[in-house]
């Protein structure tokens, strides 16, 4: 008798998640290569952890030669190994290390700078931290003044 059993789709062994986990790393983005091979080049597919949230304080300790991070719009990045090779120096990378750099990157640069460069740098997100103004109450504004 012929083989009945036709080929049924395997069930692959799934990684294990914990009820009320997350899997850490998620993909943030493809990267479409430019340039001369953009044509013949797969997208890269790019994986960040985005469950990784700095905070300021801890971003501010990354502020030097060997050890150097910035925030871009909300995006952390690792740029110690890049400073070397950044076309625009060292020298202006340290001058910024451990702060928010969003506004003199762009001084200097396009979007497609990050797309094509920068996401093998990121490292996380930064921490949005709101500072409450002291509350007057709302009824304050309405107050004559003596
Ligand atoms: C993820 C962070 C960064 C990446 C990936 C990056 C990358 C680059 C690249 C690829 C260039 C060459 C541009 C070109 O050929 O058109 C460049 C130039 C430059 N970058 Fe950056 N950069 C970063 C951050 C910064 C920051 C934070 C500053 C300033 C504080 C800066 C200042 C400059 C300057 C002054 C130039 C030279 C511009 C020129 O010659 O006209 N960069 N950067």
């Amino acid at each position: 008798m012929a083989d009945t059993a036709q080929s049924q789709p395997q069930h692959q062994p799934q990684p294990e998640v914990k009820a009320g986990t997350e899997p850490q790393t998620i993909v943030t983005a493809i990267v479409q290569p430019e340039g001369p091979d953009a044509e013949t080049t797969e997208p890269i597919p790019v994986e960040v952890d985005l469950n990784q949230v700095y905070t300021f304080d801890e971003l501010v300790l990354h502020n030097k030669d060997g050890d150097l991070w910035l925030a871009i719009d909300g995006t952390v990045y690792d740029l110690t190994k890049f400073s070397g090779e950044h076309p625009g120096g060292k020298k202006i990378l340290l001058g910024v290390a451990g702060t928010d750099a969003s506004k003199k990157y762009r001084k200097y640069h396009g979007d497609n700078i990050l797309k094509r460069y920068a996401y093998e740098y990121k490292i996380g997100t930064l921490k949005i931290e709101v500072k409450e103004k002291e509350s007057k109450g709302f009824f304050s504004r309405f107050k004559k003044k003596k």
